[in-house]
């Protein structure tokens, strides 16, 4: 099961280079969440940061009792047992196939005989949809399955949180479909909690239950989906947009020179990705819930699927288990 992540007046410096001032937020038990961000705004090194790769000057990190940035090197090394990490190329070590990458973090961190490493490592090979490939070497496969695998090794010692930095980074769209649905997946059947660091504007869109935006050295908004994808935050209607008009600029010195333009409106809610056997998440919430709860009336167009079905109206029938395709 998953376990919060709640982080507490983080801040983040490397020199007098400034990352972030102030971050405050939970990352819910058991939900899939989103951080978004232009470049350079410290999305990464705020994974490290969870995992305690790199100390933060001042804040807290709690996970349950355990303030990460504040336990000794033996304590870390048992935290990160709670953590599965995808790092953004998979990084798997070249030299070895598939299994054996795969069986690292077991050989490392358990004594478990190598039947049951065997049993284990096939399992998660499975779970990613890479069954039959463990005998490959990284570079003898493409950048899709080196994710799956850098996954299925982040899987291997069963974690509570899964971090994943950049997972669409270098696919095409139908590779990144398919990433998203693993996503999801998995979430339904381990319950783990997920965060998911993407540039990605479609995956935003629809995968995570919860979304932030790391803007000008601060988490600018961090909630619910459709929260977010209504907000009338100008920096958040840019990036969903992709409008060159507003507070985000070409680079990081220039973001927030200029604000001038139109704010552009928000884009229809799509639905949210459903689990294969379509049968919701237990964390799922009811599509429109949040807006109806605030009161926000739905951008025109929300939350109807690409075979026009409106699962705002349509919820209970639609979220009836289907055969599986
Ligand atoms: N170990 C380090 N030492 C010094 N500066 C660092 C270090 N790691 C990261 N930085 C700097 O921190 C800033 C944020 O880097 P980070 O990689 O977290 O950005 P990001 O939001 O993940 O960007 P992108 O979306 O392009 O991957 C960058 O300016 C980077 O140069």
């Amino acid at each position: 099961m998953g376990v919060e992540i709640r982080v507490e007046g983080l801040r983040k410096s490397f020199g007098r280079q400034v990352i972030w001032e102030d971050v405050s937020f939970s990352v819910p038990a058991g939900e899939i969440s989103a951080l978004l961000g232009p470049s350079g705004t410290g999305k990464s090194v705020f994974l490290k940061t969870l995992v305690g790769l790199l100390r933060p000057d001042r804040g807290h990190i709690y996970v349950e009792g355990d303030d990460v940035p504040r336990l000794e090197e033996h304590e870390l090394y048992e935290m990160r047992r709670r953590f599965g990490v995808l790092f953004q190329d998979g990084a798997l070590f070249g030299s070895m196939d598939l299994f054996d990458n795969i069986a690292f973090p077991l050989r490392e961190h358990t004594r478990k005989r190598e039947s049951e490493i065997r049993r284990i490592v096939l399992e998660k090979l499975d779970m990613v949809g890479l069954s039959g490939a463990e005998g490959k070497l990284p570079g003898e496969i493409s950048g899709g399955m080196r994710k799956r695998a850098g996954l299925a090794r982040a899987l291997v010692l069963d974690p509570e949180i899964i971090l994943a930095d950049e997972p669409d980074s270098g696919l095409d769209p139908v590779r990144t479909a398919y990433l998203n649905q693993l996503f999801v997946d998995l979430n339904a059947r381990l319950g783990a909690t997920f965060l998911i660091v993407t540039h990605d504007v479609g995956t935003a869109r629809v995968l995570p239950d919860n979304l932030g935006l790391l803007f000008r050295r601060d988490l600018v908004l961090f909630g619910p989906r459709e929260m977010v994808l209504t907000s009338g935050h100008p920096a958040v209607r840019q990036f969903f947009n992709a409008r060159r008009e507003g507070p985000i600029g070409m680079a990081e010195e220039k973001d927030g020179v200029r604000a001038e333009g139109e704010v552009p409106p928000p884009l229809p809610i799509p639905p949210q990705l459903m689990p294969s056997d379509g049968r919701p998440r237990r964390t799922m919430r009811r599509p429109g819930a949040w807006l109806r709860e605030h009161g926000v009336r739905p951008p025109p167009g929300s939350f109807i699927d690409d075979q026009g079905r409106d699962w705002m109206a349509d919820w209970d029938l639609l979220k009836a288990p289907r055969a599986p395709a």
